[in-house]
């Protein structure tokens, strides 16, 4: 009887979930005024004949008056499960400029308000209003903090990954180390040394983010005047610190990320060399990103089986658990909606109809106080907080850190000898959380640097670099007379987004005369925008050249002169002692 009931626990527990998907569409931006959209969202499906058109179904699609709490409140679900042990993952996709960031962070804060301790009160206060344009991560570490039971923990960690190196974001930005990946049972696949914050109450997790948030880099392009360069995975961990009748913790981890923009390399715009090997990296990433969700939705469908390419890129490998382990993931695919980036909206209509088709087996964490695995884990903990506090500990006093670090490894001992009683598991939990705590403190008092920082990685990017100015290209959409039809059906179950084109064909029958007259449009783009770009070139060589030594280019340049040289050295000597005269004169 009794192991009845634990197997019908035991498959209530586990569920096979569809990833979640929905769909967020921008307004049109300031300079984009005039612009012609493609996206239209409609209540009711149309069911015109004339239009044959394409569908691509989603969870929930937000056009552009939806508000930040209404994405919040879509997938809020993900909090409640996280403190019931479910691992949640939150994942912003889309093209560069489409409003991921925006989604995810809101709107910048900074030029709002200063974000001091009064002005942070004023945020959290404003976080409560249905208006309010923080994005999911502010929302998600209110309701957290919120709805928190007791006897949990909540730490945070705070990432990004560059041309595919990872950095801890909550370190200091000046001494930037690339961290390695690792695999464990307990842990899943987790980031060596990356900082763990022990965070008591919203306002604290809040500055994290708000520090985090500055260190990341960002770039202007034409795309976008504060494009973020790096993904970014704001992480939270939700653990029990008391053991349960049956002798299990929990625990859980939400994933909240930020993912770079993909972006077309425009092989007409000017790049420099680092920002060509970050779109270079970015781009790979969400390629690889694209195919382990086309492989991950092939396996649902089909019986065999193909191999899922997490380990090609950080992202993947990172996101492993998200995508095709144990957690419950809802991705946002971000989408512009004017005719420019018709193209890149097809692309992530099409990645985001992929991910809809992917389904994923969740069961909570849950953990034996005495199992050897978490004893091992704990130890380790030890041993990394160990060294870090070695790092921390000149010139401060750490006496009673690192009598309590000589305890805890006395204990851990015992722990490896033989089973010790929940009490004493909760205990190391709590001695565990009060080390992070100090750790922290320590961090604080070392680490960070004034809030002015995070311009000057904007300034440096632009001084050092050398950036594309915020100029729109002169590239045209291939398909320039297609539109969207999104439509949401009246149970907001289900939504349809449609492509139909204005003159009433779709796609497939637009497909021939639209990639021959695109691709001669494209030729003779081409051609002319090369052949100015080549005299824009010589301009500018021309210019550069008279401004540098403006007496030698007259000199050479008039006829008069250029002729009477008989040789090329004599050229130079004759130039070189004229200039020489003239240097005299001055002088
Ligand atoms: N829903 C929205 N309402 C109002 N403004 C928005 C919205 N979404 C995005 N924006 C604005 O659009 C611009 C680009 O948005 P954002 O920086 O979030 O794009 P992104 O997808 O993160 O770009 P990148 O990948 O280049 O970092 C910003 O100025 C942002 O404020």
């Amino acid at each position: 009887m009794y192991l009845q009931k634990q197997k019908t626990k035991q498959i209530q527990e586990d569920r096979k979930l569809p990833i979640k998907v929905s769909i967020r569409i921008r307004p049109l931006l300031k300079k984009e005024q005039g612009q012609e959209t493609i996206i239209k969202t409609e209540n009711v499906k149309v069911n015109n004949p004339i239009f044959n058109q394409k569908k691509f179904e989603f969870d929930r699609v937000f056009d552009e008056a939806s508000l930040q709490v209404e994405i919040y409140n879509n997938l809020n679900d993900c909090i409640k499960q996280a403190f019931d042990g479910f691992n949640g993952t939150i994942l912003a996709y889309g093209q560069t400029g489409s409003g991921k960031t925006y989604t995810m962070f809101g709107s910048d804060w900074e030029s709002q308000m200063n974000f001091g301790l009064s002005h942070q009160a004023t945020y959290c206060d404003d976080l409560k209003n249905d208006f309010s344009f923080a994005g999911i991560i502010p929302r998600v570490i209110f309701g957290l903090f919120n709805n928190m039971p007791p006897n949990f923990y909540i730490y945070c960690s705070f990432l990004q990954i560059y041309n595919e190196k990872i950095y801890d974001l909550l370190q200091d930005h000046k001494l930037p180390m690339p961290l390695n990946l690792h695999e464990s049972k307990l842990d899943g696949i987790y980031v060596e040394n990356l900082t763990e914050y022990a965070v008591n109450n919203y306002h604290d997790c809040l500055t994290l983010m708000k520090r985090g948030e500055r260190n990341r880099i960002i770039r202007q392009t034409t795309m976008n005047l504060k494009s973020s360069r790096s993904h970014t995975i704001f992480q939270l961990i939700i653990e029990t610190n008391k053991v349960d009748r049956n002798g299990v913790l929990f625990k859980s981890k939400l994933n909240l990320c930020d993912l770079a923009g993909s972006e077309k390399i425009n092989k007409l715009e000017a790049l420099t060399n680092a920002h060509f090997i970050e779109l270079k990296n970015i781009n790979q990433s969400l390629t690889t990103l694209g195919k382990v969700i086309q492989n991950l939705s092939q396996n649902n469908k089909n019986k065999q089986k193909l191999p899922i390419p997490y380990r090609e890129s950080k992202l993947t490998r990172l996101l492993q658990d998200s995508l095709g382990g144990n957690t419950m993931t809802h991705i946002i695919v971000n989408i512009a909606p004017n005719i420019y980036n018709i193209d890149e909206t097809v692309s992530s209509l099409k990645f985001a109809q992929r991910a809809k088709n992917v389904t994923i087996q969740v069961q909570p964490n849950k953990f034996n106080a005495n199992d050897q695995v978490l004893v091992n884990k704990l130890v380790k903990e030890i041993d990394y907080l160990k060294s870090l506090l070695n790092m921390k500990r000149s010139g401060l006093n750490q006496n009673d850190l690192h009598f309590k670090l000589m305890k805890m490894q006395e204990e851990n001992e015992r722990l490896r000898e033989g089973q010790l009683s929940n009490d004493e598991v909760e205990k190391i939990i709590q001695e565990n959380r009060k080390m992070k705590e100090e750790l922290q403190k320590l961090q604080q008092q070392s680490s960070f640097g004034d809030p002015s920082e995070s311009n000057s990685i904007v300034k440096k990017m632009h001084s050092d670099e050398g950036f594309v100015s915020d100029v729109t290209t002169e590239r045209r959409p291939l398909a320039y007379n297609g539109m969207f039809i999104i439509s949401n059906p009246s149970n907001q179950q289900k939504t349809e987004v449609q492509v139909r084109f204005k003159d009433g064909r779709n796609r497939v029958q637009l497909k021939k005369g639209y990639v021959e007259i695109s691709e001669q449009q494209e030729q003779r783009q081409k051609r002319f925008l090369s052949e100015k770009r080549r005299v824009m070139q010589r301009l500018q060589y021309l210019e550069q050249l008279q401004m540098k030594n403006e007496m030698t280019y007259s000199l050479l340049s008039s006829p008069s002169h250029f002729h009477s040289f008989q040789s090329n050295d004599e050229k130079k000597s004759v130039k070189y002692r004229l200039l020489e005269q003239q240097m005299i004169q001055k002088q």
